[in-house]
């Protein structure tokens, strides 16, 4: 990596009762950057992209974000991190479903107290974007799983995150409409600036990343450019 990193995950360590998650893990993302993070299941990923998001704080070790350390920030001051420069993509999308998918698409931004003609606006230009232009107007909850994935991807890019933290994003579809999300996420997250993090078990959902790392027993193993 040939610049200084956007955000930096140094020695974390977290357990949950007596069992490791994290053991010493060291991680660097850099402004615009989309990192896949692989490893088998219970490695440590999701708690990784959980620290490095500040959603949980970690036991050991520090997350520097623009040079900030956000695991040392009052939990006010870290919302507030959270919600201006951070989005987020899980593998559920986790919309609200009695919501349009406009509406959750405009979310962030009424949540950050914009008026809601401006928000709507600014949700309306994600619909055709993302392929949407046909749900807008429908519930979140009936959509089709890919629809609420690009939908979730709109509602993490909205309020123009320089990270978005995405967990098994193609988790719950089928392949054609996961390469679809990735495509869309990586594209819309490039175009914006947005750095990505995804972790992912999938090698082909790795693939659209610039650079692929390994966690194993809650240690990076394997820091290996994407081919
Ligand atoms: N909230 C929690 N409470 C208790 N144990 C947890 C919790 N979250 C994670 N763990 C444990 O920490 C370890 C790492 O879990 P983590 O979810 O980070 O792994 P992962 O690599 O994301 O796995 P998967 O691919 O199956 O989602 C596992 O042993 C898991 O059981």
């Amino acid at each position: 990596m040939n610049e200084t990193p956007l955000l930096i995950g140094r020695g974390l360590h977290k357990s949950f009762g007596s069992t490791p998650a994290l053991r010493g893990a060291d991680v660097a993302v850099a402004a615009g950057e989309v990192l896949a993070v692989m490893g088998p299941s219970g490695a440590g990923k999701s708690t990784l992209l959980h620290c490095l998001a500040g959603l949980i704080r970690p036991d050991a070790g520090d997350v520097v974000f623009e040079g900030r350390l956000v695991n040392r920030m009052p939990d006010r001051e870290r919302s507030r991190l959270r919600r201006s420069v951070f989005g987020y993509v899980f593998q559920f999308g986790q919309l609200v479903p009695e919501l349009r998918v406009l509406e959750n698409i405009a979310l962030p931004l009424l949540l950050a107290g914009k008026g809601r003609r401006t928000a709507f606006e600014a949700a309306g230009q994600w619909l055709p974007r993302l392929g949407l232009v046909d749900v807008g107007d429908r519930l979140a909850g009936e959509v089709s799983g890919g629809q609420g994935q690009r939908a979730a991807i709109a509602r993490a890019l909205i309020a123009k995150p320089r990270v978005v933290f995405a967990d098994e994003p193609t988790g719950s579809l089928d392949t054609v409409a996961g390469d679809e999300v990735m495509e869309l996420l990586v594209t819309a997250a490039k175009t914006e600036g947005a750095g990505v993090v995804v972790v992912t078990h999938e090698s082909r959902v790795a693939a659209y990343a610039d650079r692929q790392i390994t966690v194993r027993d809650g240690r990076i193993v394997q820091p290996a450019r994407a081919a």
